[in-house]
């Protein structure tokens, strides 16, 4: 308390009727507040203040004694009590503050009785008091003015015993505790054992302090003081039994509050109260314990007998071993193991990392079913009571993901493929993208087709054929698997990124690129070089037809094509298929017998059908062409005509293909040796055209690349060449570029 240095004065005033008020005034370093839960000494009473300022001014205990304490509270309004009492202690003191105030406002103290329920010391003599005792003579205002006044003082003697509490508890609180830890401040004060520990040291300090009780009789209490330490200790004796309270949700307070008990009263409260809470934690400690222990019970035993049986393999054995006497300080968990004669220290984290051969203990599952079958019988159809019915949550049949998945997946001679996503789709057929076994990505092209139409159930038949003809070749997708089952055909095959129809369409406003062109030309007629050198005309190549699988462009889609025969450049068809923008004008033009003569397999005399289309393998690069023409001026060579009009086109020779030197709306222009290759490729007459050989070995495709130094030397040699000889034949100029080319494959530049 000495540190707390106030300097208080206490005024007691009259108020209009002569009743004398008291007034503090505190001036002190902080500024208390009244309430409780603030940290440090509640603000100071006309008592607190009193009690300070003696305390400050003498240098001895800062606190009156129980008696001054009683008497200065017990009526705060009573000039007269508080006068004699303060004056009948303060003897020795005269330099406090509150005294020399009394003394000097000189109050007529006096003129107002005593209470008759004042309690004072053996030494207050209030000789009033006693002659109206003795002589039983109190006139009818006298027995009301006292009737009053014993009201007033019951209702006094209570906030007086509750300020007296509270002052010494708070006096014994330390000024640092926040209001968080009030509750274990007052915990930590054993006031039993306290009173039992200072009432034998401390008598010196002891004052009587007489409080009253709330059933209206006095008692006589002792706190204790204790002067080194400042500690208050309570009155020990409890009013009540509490052992048997039941606090629900309050606290030891609140329970203080709510039954209007007196705050002397606190302390027995909350030893009860933290008595009980004590156990409860314990109680609650015990039942985690114990089904934790349960647990590792089993499993200690499980581990035993796994031990047991694997005991052949030593390493395994010998780690676990190894394990069960480890012991980690910070999660072990003693366990009591029948079997062994010690208790064991066993990490809860030990039984899970035995490894695979761990299963799961017969006791665990007992738990779980257990656990299972209980909630099992927890019935849904229990009655619920009114206010739930609102918040009813139907229980519905889970979505059957199986079923959706069942439709995700195909079967093709009992292998299962799982649809990942659509491809494309052609005329009769989907090409889906599936998922196979291992995982691995296939194309899945499925084909609705007439199974009694014996030509539809050929051609496709001679799709297969031709796919597995050309199996180990690069350049054609792979055929893994197929199925054909009424009327439906199941292709796996290889699967592509993408075809070059999509990559043209992307490209569709990109300026004009030779080198593009270029790459994708000679890639197709890889790919076409392929199924000519196989002896099969494709006969529908188009964009949509090459697909892209790992960057390597491979042709698809042989459903119209066909095996040529041996020793033959063509076929005939006699129907007229493919897609017209690409189609050779002569898979357009009815054959004449004639026309047929040339091939030496067929029989002069064999009667052929009225309407017969001739298709080889110039067809393929009269496709080749159109692609490349799109490639350039992107769209093929007759896409301008609708319709008919476009077929009618394709077939008349009069109507010619314009095979222009700038494209991009005139901004680029196309090479010398794109045109040639587009007009070679685009010859009308199919025995003109240029072979996949042939094309592959154009100047378009071989591109010859020189330095700056090279046509230096070549001008130079020239002029020189020149200035000796003034004419040069076209032979000599044939010979010289000769010359000069092979000089270019020498730099191999
Ligand atoms: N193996 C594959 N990988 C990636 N995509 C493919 C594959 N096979 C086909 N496709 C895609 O599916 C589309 C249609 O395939 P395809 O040309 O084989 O069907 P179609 O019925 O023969 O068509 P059409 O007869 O009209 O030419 C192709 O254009 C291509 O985009």
């Amino acid at each position: 308390m000495s540190k707390y240095k106030h300097h208080s004065r206490s005024r007691i005033q009259e108020d209009g009727d002569g009743t004398p008020q008291t007034i503090n005034t505190i001036h002190n370093n902080s500024d208390y507040g009244e309430d409780e839960d603030n940290i440090g000494p509640p603000k100071l009473s006309n008592f607190g203040s009193a009690l300070l300022a003696r305390g400050n001014d003498t240098g001895q205990s800062n606190f009156l004694t129980g008696l001054q304490m009683a008497e200065t509270l017990t009526n705060p309004v009573d000039p007269h009590s508080i006068s004699h009492t303060i004056y009948s202690q303060t003897q020795d003191s005269p330099q406090s503050s509150l005294f020399a105030m009394n003394h000097n406002n000189n109050v007529n103290l006096t003129s107002r009785p005593l209470s008759m329920t004042t309690v004072h010391d053996g030494n207050n003599n209030n000789k009033e008091e006693d002659i109206s005792k003795q002589t039983g003579n109190f006139s009818p205002s006298e027995k009301l003015r006292s009737m009053q006044q014993h009201m007033k003082d019951e209702l006094t003697s209570r906030y007086t015993e509750r300020r007296i509490n509270r002052l010494l508890l708070s006096s014994n609180r330390m000024s640092k505790l926040g209001p968080a830890k009030r509750t274990s401040s007052l915990q930590s004060v054993d006031m039993n054992d306290q009173f039992a520990n200072n009432t034998g040291n401390n008598h010196s300090n002891v004052g009587n302090l007489t409080t009253k009780s709330l059933s209206g009789t006095i008692s006589t209490s002792k706190p204790v003081l204790s002067p080194s330490n400042t500690e208050a200790v309570l009155p020990s004796e409890p009013l009540n039994d509490y052992s048997n309270i039941n606090f629900g949700d309050l606290n030891p307070l609140q329970y203080l509050k709510k039954h209007d008990l007196p705050s002397s009263e606190l302390p027995h409260i909350s030893k009860i109260y933290f008595e009980k809470r004590k156990e409860e934690i314990r109680r609650t400690a015990l039942r985690k314990y114990s089904s934790s222990k349960d647990i590792l019970l089993n499993r200690t035993r499980y581990i035993e007998e796994n031990k047991n049986n694997n005991s052949n393999n030593d390493i395994r054995s010998n780690k676990t071993d190894r394990r069960n006497v480890a012991i980690d300080k910070r999660n072990s968990i003693l366990v009591d193991r029948p079997e062994e004669p010690v208790n064991k220290i066993i990490t809860p984290r030990e039984h899970e990392n035995v490894g695979t051969e761990l299963k799961v203990p017969v006791d665990t599952f007992s738990i779980k079913n257990k656990k299972r079958e209980a909630l099992s019988n927890i019935s849904l159809n229990k009655k619920e009571p009114e206010y739930k019915k609102t918040k009813k949550v139907e229980i519905q049949e889970p979505i059957k993901t199986h079923t959706y998945k069942r439709n995700n997946i195909v079967r093709v001679n009992d292998i299962e493929y799982e649809r990942i996503e659509m491809l494309g789709r052609g005329g009769s057929s989907k090409v889906y993208k599936v998922k196979g076994p291992g995982n691995k990505v296939y194309a899945l092209k499925r084909v609705i087709f007439d199974e009694f139409d014996e030509t539809s159930v050929n051609g496709f038949k001679g799709e297969i054929e031709l796919l597995q003809k050309l199996d180990m070749k690069d350049r054609v997708v792979h055929l893994y698997d197929y199925m054909m089952n009424q009327g439906l055909l199941y292709l796996i095959m290889e699967c592509g990124d993408f075809d070059l129809s999509q990559i043209l369409n992307t490209r569709i406003n990109d300026p004009f690129d030779a080198s593009f062109i270029r790459y994708y030309t000679k890639e197709m007629i890889e790919c076409i070089k392929v199924v000519h050198d196989s002896g099969i005309v494709h006969s529908d190549l188009k964009p949509a037809n090459f697909v892209v699988v790992k960057g390597k462009l491979k042709i698809i889609d042989f459903g119209i094509a066909n095996a040529v025969p041996d020793h033959t450049v063509n076929i005939y068809r006699d129907t007229q298929i493919g897609t017209p923008n690409y189609m050779a004008p002569e898979a357009l033009i009815t054959m004449n017998y004639s026309d047929i003569k040339e091939t030496s397999e067929n029989d002069p005399n064999e009667k052929l059908p009225k309407n017969t289309w001739k298709v080889g393998k110039p067809s393929d690069i009269w496709s080749c062409g159109c692609i490349l023409y799109q490639m350039v001026y992107g769209k093929p060579p007759y896409a301008g005509f609708q319709g008919q009009n476009r077929l009618l086109a394709i077939m008349n020779p009069d109507v010619k293909i314009s095979f222009n030197e700038k494209t991009d709306h005139g901004k680029s222009i196309v090479p010398k040796s794109l045109l040639e290759l587009m007009k070679q490729c685009l010859i009308r007459d199919p025995d003109k055209r240029c072979t996949v050989n042939e094309i592959l070995g154009c100047p378009f495709l071989n591109p010859v690349v020189v330095t700056e130094f090279f046509i230096k030397d070549l001008i130079k040699n020239a002029v020189t060449f020149g200035a000796k000889q003034r004419y040069v034949s076209d032979d000599k100029i044939e010979e010289l570029t000769n010359d000069v080319l092979s000089r270019l494959e020498e730099f191999k530049m």
